[in-house]
């Protein structure tokens, strides 16, 4: 079965002063158990002209959003209904309408499941992970488990999880580094979500048994996968689920084709869910290219744009950490505030600290590698900045990490803008072709008239 969906324009998303208030309010001092409560604040950040355009949204068969169903017409059980409502959805995305009917049939049935960036996967196979942990709660040990690339996902698919999951009796555990399992104690969460490593090494040390699992979810599914470390763990684990009728749900919003092939072979009896990559590129995110005419430009052009326009959560995404400790210190030079977050040589809290304080807004702009580039759900990003143009390892155009990448602003049916930059011809092909691939046009603005620049972000 496949699903093609477009988007049409809705009104921006401001962070409200009342929650601004909250979020000053707010003290992270227990990183772990902050992000639940942040999340839940964040659904009160959208305002009334919002939420009428979504439910234009969500009364158009032709956007992503659209649903002939409600909630209640999906059957969902009645504390998976309220666990919706307490996340404040009022209307299923078409995602969710599609697959959960088959996420929740029964006997299980497998899905690939591709829809738009921002446009409620997670929320699909999270209902799916509480309905089958339900089943028997009272059995300790996991009955589901999702795997991400990523720390900061897994914190927040948790975080989604516990907010919906609060009418269910069921237990979660977050399978990351620093979260530490008890010596000779066993997880007897029924649900778990973690990175491939931590979940591997739990298992190696007998503290993790799959052996009832119910339910496996891949997150960005692609990329877990593709990436061969990823993909060996990832398999590996897939191997100690003894239950063969263990269901399987693998979600992205890209899947090159090589890696579709590849995701089909490994799933039995699947669903299938696909989005035309023409269709990807989300209407409400405006794409522009900007020339900064050297390498070393785009340090100030970066600078005048922040120093002059008024934007609001920014995150500019870089290849390297070690350009984004460059890039994170010629901005505070100039005196800029800005956060900055990588994999690598990074303490595990003060990268949860860096990403709570983005999400409260106390920090309004991130500099960041491609960890943040997938999942990752910050209420009032507007404006995506790609001071790298994303390659891949063999020095190519990486049109899926581009998606995703720009995916970190109008989410939901808000409104965004990414602004790409470019400086040698590698840079102007490199984008060309993403372009190209996504047969969506990317316009010039100029670097440096910001006055223009002001105009065509904006969106009234
Ligand atoms: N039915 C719904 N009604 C209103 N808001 C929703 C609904 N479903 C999801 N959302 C909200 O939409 C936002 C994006 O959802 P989500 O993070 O699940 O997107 P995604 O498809 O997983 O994106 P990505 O491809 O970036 O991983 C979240 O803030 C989520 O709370």
């Amino acid at each position: 079965m496949s699903s093609e969906t477009t988007t049409t324009e809705v009104t921006p998303t401001p962070f409200s002063p009342k929650a601004e208030e909250e979020a000053d309010n707010f003290k992270t001092d227990d990183i772990a158990s902050t992000l639940e409560h942040i999340m839940a604040m964040g659904q009160g950040l959208d305002d009334q002209e919002y939420t009428d355009s979504l439910h234009v949204l969500q009364n158009d068969p032709n956007t992503n959003l659209f649903s002939a169903v409600t909630f209640e017409e999906l059957n969902l059980p009645e504390n998976l209904l309220k666990g919706v409502y307490a996340m404040k959805f009022t209307k299923p995305s078409k995602i969710q309408s599609v697959a959960l009917p088959m996420i929740l049939a029964n006997p299980p049935e497998n899905l690939i499941g591709q829809a738009q960036s921002g446009s409620g996967k997670t929320a699909t196979f999270v209902l799916g992970m509480l309905y089958r942990a339900s089943i028997d709660a009272r059995q300790r040990h996991p009955q589901a488990l999702c795997l991400v690339p990523t720390r900061e996902l897994a914190r927040q698919i948790m975080a989604v999880t516990n907010i919906m999951g609060k009418y269910c009796d069921i237990e979660t555990f977050l399978a990351v580094p620093g979260n530490d399992v008890e010596r000779g104690q066993q997880v007897t969460a029924q649900i778990v979500i973690g990175t491939p490593g931590r979940v591997e090494s739990l298992i190696k040390k007998r503290q993790l048994d799959l052996k009832d699992l119910k339910l496996f979810v891949l997150d960005e599914a692609d990329v877990m996968i593709d990436e061969s470390g990823m993909r060996d763990r990832s398999l590996a684990i897939k191997k100690q689920i003894r239950n063969r009728t263990c269901q399987m749900l693998l979600f992205s919003a890209t899947y090159a084709d090589d890696v579709r092939e590849f995701a089909e072979k490994l799933v039995p009896n699947h669903n299938i869910i696909t989005v035309k990559k023409e269709k990807l590129s989300l209407d409400g995110i405006k794409q522009f290219w900007m020339d900064c005419k050297s390498q070393e430009h785009k340090y100030e052009v970066l600078s005048d744009i922040f120093g002059l326009l008024n934007v609001g959560k920014s995150v500019i995404f870089v290849q390297s950490r070690e350009t984004a400790k460059k890039l994170t210190a010629s901005m505070r030079e100039k005196g800029h505030s800005v956060g900055i977050l990588h994999g690598a040589d990074m303490q595990r809290e003060v990268r949860d600290k860096v990403l709570d304080e983005f999400r409260l807004g106390t920090t309004k702009v991130l500099i960041t590698t491609n960890v943040l580039a997938r999942g990752i759900d910050v209420l009032g990003v507007s404006l995506v900045v790609n001071f790298d143009i994303p390659v891949n390892r063999e020095n190519q155009p990486d049109p899926e990490t581009y998606l995703h990448r720009i995916g970190r602003t109008g989410r939901f049916g808000r409104k965004g803008a990414a602004i790409n930059f470019v400086y040698d011809n590698k840079s102007k092909r490199d984008l060309a072709e993403i372009e190209a691939y996504y047969e969506k046009e990317i316009v010039e603005a100029p670097a440096d008239d910001l006055e223009e620049l002001e105009k065509l972000l904006s969106w009234t």
